[in-house]
């Protein structure tokens, strides 16, 4: 059996819109989104111990490693393969990993790297350790750790409701896009709980949404990011850089940010943009992804 996976991709997303439809009892936020994965990505490496530990093994700057969600979702799956398996009591062993992780995606970024990390965990274990879980078992396992982490388990572009977890697949163009990384950590729940969100945006009917999407500019025809304004008021550098972007496309943020985009024609656009942000910000281009990268490893 393999005891091993190395560079094990977790790629980024952009939210193409997102709509703050609702609240849940709970306090969670109902969305509509649409999630569009890049070919930009954190670099994972996984070895099985033989000793039932489960260890990242390398430093991760701001992220002790009992709380980093590579280390959190392979403790679930290890205790969901222990229990499918009939438990420590009945002779079974715990399945264990050292994981690496190297970081790309700036934390706090909007661009769901923490929960891309989960995601790529789970996927690579369930694989290294026999575990037998499917997509779906797998998605519910990570979706309390984080709500994006279903999607990236889903693996493709995809139209996403509820707290992003309910997943339609819509087949994005070929586009190119520029991000641009503004320099602070948005934390997502300082977001979320402001008195300045607007929560009420009426639901779009998601049969219009995927029959539209057919060219770089459709999946932004239903408007903005309803985080953005309240990331704008408290993070400045956030306002900053889609003010820059604006005179390149329609600039817009993702997720909680920290992180704006805006889709370009095509690579040789997205250099020029990149040209003219040199000295003023970190920016960076990034190809849409039709499909998860790690589908081809496993
Ligand atoms: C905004 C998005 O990036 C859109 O893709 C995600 O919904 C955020 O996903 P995430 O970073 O994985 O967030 P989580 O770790 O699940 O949630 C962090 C906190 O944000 C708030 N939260 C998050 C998602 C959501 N739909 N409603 C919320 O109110 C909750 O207070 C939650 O405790
Ligand atoms: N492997 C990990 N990578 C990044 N952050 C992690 C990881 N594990 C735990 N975290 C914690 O999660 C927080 C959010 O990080 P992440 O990069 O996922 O934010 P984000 O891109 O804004 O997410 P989202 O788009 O889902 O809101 C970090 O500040 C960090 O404290």
């Amino acid at each position: 059996m393999t005891s091993s996976l190395k560079n094990c991709p977790a790629p980024a997303k952009l939210n193409l819109f997102l709509h703050v439809t609702g609240r849940r009892a709970d306090g969670y936020h109902l969305l509509q989104t649409a999630f569009q994965l890049i070919d930009r990505s954190d670099l994972l490496h996984f070895t099985v111990r033989e000793d039932g530990l489960v260890r990242r093994v390398n430093d991760v700057p701001g992220v002790p490693e009992a709380q980093d969600l590579v280390v959190r979702a392979a403790l679930l799956l290890r205790a969901e393969v222990l229990r499918r398996r009939g438990g420590e009591r009945g002779g079974a062993r715990a399945p264990g990993a050292d994981i690496t992780v190297e970081k790309v995606l700036p934390m706090g970024g909007g661009l769901g790297g923490g929960s891309s990390d989960a995601a790529t965990t789970l996927m690579a274990l369930n694989k290294l350790w026999d575990a037998g879980l499917d997509r779906e078992e797998l998605m519910a396992l990570g979706l309390p750790l984080g709500a994006d982490i279903p999607f990236f388990i889903f693996g493709e572009t995809a139209f996403a409701e509820g707290v992003g977890e309910t997943l339609r697949p819509v087949d994005a163009p070929d586009c190119w896009y520029v991000v641009i990384e503004p320099g602070v950590s948005v934390p997502t729940p300082e977001i979320f709980r402001s008195e300045h969100l607007t929560r009420n945006t009426s639901p779009v009917i998601i049969t219009d949404f995927s029959s539209h999407y057919a060219n770089r500019n459709d999946a932004t025809q239903f408007g903005g990011n309803d985080l953005q304004q309240v990331a704008m008021r408290l993070y400045p550098p956030v306002a900053h850089a889609i003010e820059w972007l604006r005179s390149f496309g329609d600039a817009r943020m993702t997720g909680s940010g920290a992180c704006v985009f805006c889709a370009v024609e095509n690579e040789a656009q997205a250099d020029a943009v990149l040209n003219e942000a040199r000295g003023t910000w970190t920016a960076w281009k990034a190809r849409a992804l039709k499909r998860h990268p790690i589908a081809a490893m496993l």
